[in-house]
């Protein structure tokens, strides 16, 4: 299994091995105590599994507020997306910035999005089947979103603006200058 820190620290790439042989292949898709053995030592709760039909789906940019706060492990079975993490604890220094990742099943990749991120992805393919772990239970009451296109935060989104298909929910988010961003640098969640 490989780890490794992205742009802003936190946000890691993870690349579980594959097994290959004439059958096909075998993969410890999660391994909490090897995870643990690389300091990613989380409980999670949760399995998500959402499917995304066309190319050009954008999810996000979401979070929950504590107590309901998640750490989620993303990963794609079918597909390829852009997953972005969007640092929004108060006093980061890389708050407001972004961390983005393609994430596929060609490659069989992960990524780590901690507590204190706004997390969201953009599909780069059509039927896109996204499965991803989260250290909390699902809290509509706690569940925020801020706007996938503010300007503040500038994402360098791969699929054009008129090629995306969002909620209404997240085509009415508000900007990240428009909350109060319940998390601290440093705070513990
Ligand atoms: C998140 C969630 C949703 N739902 C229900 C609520 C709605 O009836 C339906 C779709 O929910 P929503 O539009 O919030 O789904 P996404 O837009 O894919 O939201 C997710 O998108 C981004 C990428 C995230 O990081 C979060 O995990 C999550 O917010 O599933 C549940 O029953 N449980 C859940 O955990």
């Amino acid at each position: 299994m490989i780890v490794r820190d992205l742009a802003i620290p936190g946000v890691k790439e993870i690349v579980p091995a594959r097994h290959g042989d004439a059958r096909g292949f075998f993969s410890e898709t999660w391994n909490r105590v090897v995870l643990a053995g690389s300091g990613v030592d989380l409980d999670f709760v949760q399995d998500n599994h959402s499917m995304s039909a066309a190319r050009g789906v954008l999810r996000g940019l979401h979070f929950q507020v504590p107590p309901f706060a998640q750490d989620k492990l993303v990963r794609v079975v079918r597909g390829s997306i852009y997953d972005v993490a969007v640092d929004i604890r108060e006093g980061s220094p890389s708050f407001g910035q972004w961390v983005g990742l393609v994430v596929s099943a060609e490659a069989w990749n992960q990524i780590l999005v901690p507590k204190g991120f706004a997390h969201g992805f953009v599909t780069l393919e059509p039927d896109c089947e996204v499965i991803y772990k989260v250290t909390a239970p699902y809290s509509p009451e706690h569940d925020r979103g801020i706007a996938h296109d503010d300007p503040a935060l500038a994402i360098d989104w791969p699929v054009a603006a008129s090629e995306r298909t969002l909620s209404d929910k997240d085509r009415a988010a508000p900007r990240l200058a428009a909350i109060e961003s319940p998390f601290s640098y440093g705070a513990a969640v």
